[in-house]
Order: C-alpha cells, then sequence, then structure tokens
C-alpha cells in the first residue's frame, strides 16, 4: 500500500540562515503510530509544521493521501489534524463552539452528535458552555485535541501531546491514540518522554540536528539495539575484579557490593557461562542474580550521544 505520508528531500533554511531541516525523506504508513523523538531543537515542530503546511519548505516535497502539499494544498490538508503545544484559540470563546468552528473551517457541514461525541470522549462535554479562558491547562490541551478531531482527520499530529500533563491527561491521551488507531487514524506524535514513545508507537525516527538518523519499528529496534545486564549481588563485597575474571562489559558497583556484566542480546556467545565458571573458580559466590534489558531512552541517548 502507498504510504498515507511522502516526504521527500525536505529542507528548511529559516530567514535568519538557520538550516533546521537537511533533506529529509520519510515515509508513514496509513494507521501506524510513529514517534519522532529528538532532543531539544532537533527540528521536530519545524518537520510536522511543514508537512501540515504552517511552515514553508526551502526545498523538497510532501504528499499527504497521495495529494502534493504545494499542488493540492486544500485537499492534503483537510486530511490532517494538527494539535499544537500551545493554545492559538480566542480565550473568550465556548469550548463548544470553537470545536464546532474548526469543523466549519475546513467546509465540512455541521454535525452535533459528532462534535458531542467528541467532548465527551475527552471529558469536556461538562465543561463545553465554559470560556477557553477559564479552563485549567490540562482542559485546555484536551480542547486542542477535540479541535483537531473535529474535521475528522485520516491524519493526527500530536506536538509533545503530554508535555506537562498530570499522569491522570497523559494515561488519557494514550487511551485516545489507542482508540484512534482502532479506527484506522494514522498518529504521527513527537515526544520527549521516551515511556511515552515505548508504549504506544509501532515505528520510531529520531531526528537529531535536522537530520533522520534512524527510522526502525520499534520491537525490532529494541531488540537489535538493546543490551542485557546482568546484576550479581555478590556474598562479600570486592574492591576490585579479580585478573582471572576480567573480562569487556563487567565492572564493579555498589561499593563493591555487585557485579555487573552487560552483554549483546544479538551475540551467539553471551560470555555469561564463562564468566560464571570463571567466578566459581575465582570462589567469588553471590546470593542472587537478575537481568534487565535496556530501555528505549537507553537506546535514543547513545544514538544521539553518538551522532553530536
Ligand atoms: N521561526 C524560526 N526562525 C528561526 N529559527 C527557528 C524558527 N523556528 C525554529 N527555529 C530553530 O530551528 C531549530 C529547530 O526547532 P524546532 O522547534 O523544530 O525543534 P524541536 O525539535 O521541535 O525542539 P523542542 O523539542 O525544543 O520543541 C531550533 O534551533 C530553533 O531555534
Amino acid at each position: 500500500m502507498a504510504p498515507i505520508i511522502s516526504v521527500r528531500d525536505l529542507q528548511k533554511t529559516y530567514s535568519g540562515g538557520f538550516e533546521a531541516l537537511k533533506s529529509i525523506s520519510l515515509d508513514i504508513e496509513e494507521g501506524e503510530v510513529f514517534a519522532l523523538l529528538g532532543p531539544n531543537g532537533a527540528g521536530k515542530t519545524t518537520l510536522i509544521s511543514t508537512i501540515c503546511g504552517l511552515v514553508m519548505p526551502t526545498s523538497g516535497s510532501i504528499s499527504i493521501g497521495g495529494f502534493d502539499t504545494e499542488k493540492d494544498y486544500r485537499s492534503a490538508r483537510k486530511l490532517v489534524g494538527l494539535v499544537p503545544q500551545e493554545m492559538p484559540t480566542a480565550p473568550f470563546d465556548k469550548v463548544i463552539d470553537t470545536v464546532a468552528l474548526s469543523r466549519g473551517l475546513f467546509g465540512l457541514p455541521r454535525n452535533k452528535a459528532f462534535i458531542e461525541d467528541i467532548l465527551k470522549d475527552l471529558s469536556l462535554w461538562d465543561k463545553r458552555d465554559n470560556q477557553i479562558m477559564m479552563l485549567s491547562g490540562g482542559m485546555k490541551r484536551r480542547v486542542l485535541v477535540a479541535k483537531a478531531l473535529a474535521h475528522e482527520p485520516k491524519v493526527l499530529f500530536l506536538d509533545e501531546p503530554t508535555a506537562g500533563v498530570d499522569v491522570e491527561l497523559r494515561r488519557d491521551m494514550w487511551r485516545i491514540v489507542d482508540t484512534l488507531k482502532e479506527r484506522g487514524v494514522t498518529i504521527i506524535l513527537t515526544t520527549h518522554y521516551i515511556e511515552e514513545a515505548e508504549e504506544m508507537a509501532d515505528r520510531v525516527g529520531v531526528i537529531n540536528k535536522g537530520e533522520i538518523i534512524l527510522v526502525e519499528n520499534k520491537d525490532v529496534l529494541m531488540r537489535k539495539l538493546g543490551r542485557k545486564q546482568l546484576t550479581l549481588e555478590l556474598a562479600e563485597p570486592l574492591s576490585a575484579i579479580p585478573d582471572a575474571v576480567q573480562t569487556k562489559g563487567l565492572s564493579i558497583e555498589g561499593e563493591g557490593s555487585q557485579l555487573v556484566y552487560v552483554y549483546d542480546t544479538r551475540s551467539e556467545r553471551t560470555g555469561i557461562t564463562s564468566l560464571l565458571s570463571s567466578l566459581s573458580a575465582a570462589g567469588i559466590r553471590f546470593n542472587d542474580l537478575n537481568t534487565s534489558q535496556s530501555s528505549l531512552e537507553d537506546i535514543f541517548v547513545d544514538l544521539v550521544k553518538v551522532k553530536s
């Protein structure tokens, strides 16, 4: 199937001469949840704003649902909903009016029942007659999502959907993303919370200094780059690793009370068997052992560090 979004050789140089995007090419498949990760200033907002038509590209092309965003802007834009980081809405507007207006802006007929469903889904129904300025920050976020969904987009962009929100709203956001995915909506989110990508994304893209440095299926990524760690709780503390036991990836932690061995999950020989037998030969005993897998966060930090 053709990708729902196709970005080719996209470049953006801001008027001051800063090159925020350096020849980005990226395909987004229909129905997937794609998480775009990157450190501050990497170009995440610039990329999604360019795809959504809020920022003009310097060169390159973008198509959404087969429509070129330059030649067929209206048709392309109609397919997209954007939840920005901040509220661009008139503060005096009522919640229900601002959401209904967002639908009208795309030329769609009124649909009271649909707007009611959205507001109920987002726990905004009770607040429907409140003015935007009377809402809490979290409620304003919900309004932004409602507005983005009002014209029934096929693709939803969420720019830092849970930055600065409480745990309850974060869970709600995750639930909303799940429901939309079930309905076949394609979702692209930018986030600093790697936990969020780990929880929700099918694929992960990492952007750094205006370049996409990696795009990968999340599970494959975690398997491929993931390292495992074996921790041995020593029966008696050690001040140094004896020469006979020394091996790559082995270190002393916890003020001598633990031996930590980091190994590559891809290699056929992890080295664990020989480590355990050399420990036994050296008379080093342990009371407990456990293993842990590196998280997406570890992988991300490593990746960005390498490329800096
Ligand atoms: N209008 C603008 N004019 C000039 N430079 C800009 C403009 N908007 C963004 N930039 C610069 O482009 C770079 C990328 O910014 P962008 O907001 O896309 O990053 P980001 O990855 O979304 O960052 P954050 O995680 O902090 O939101 C930054 O160095 C930023 O200062």
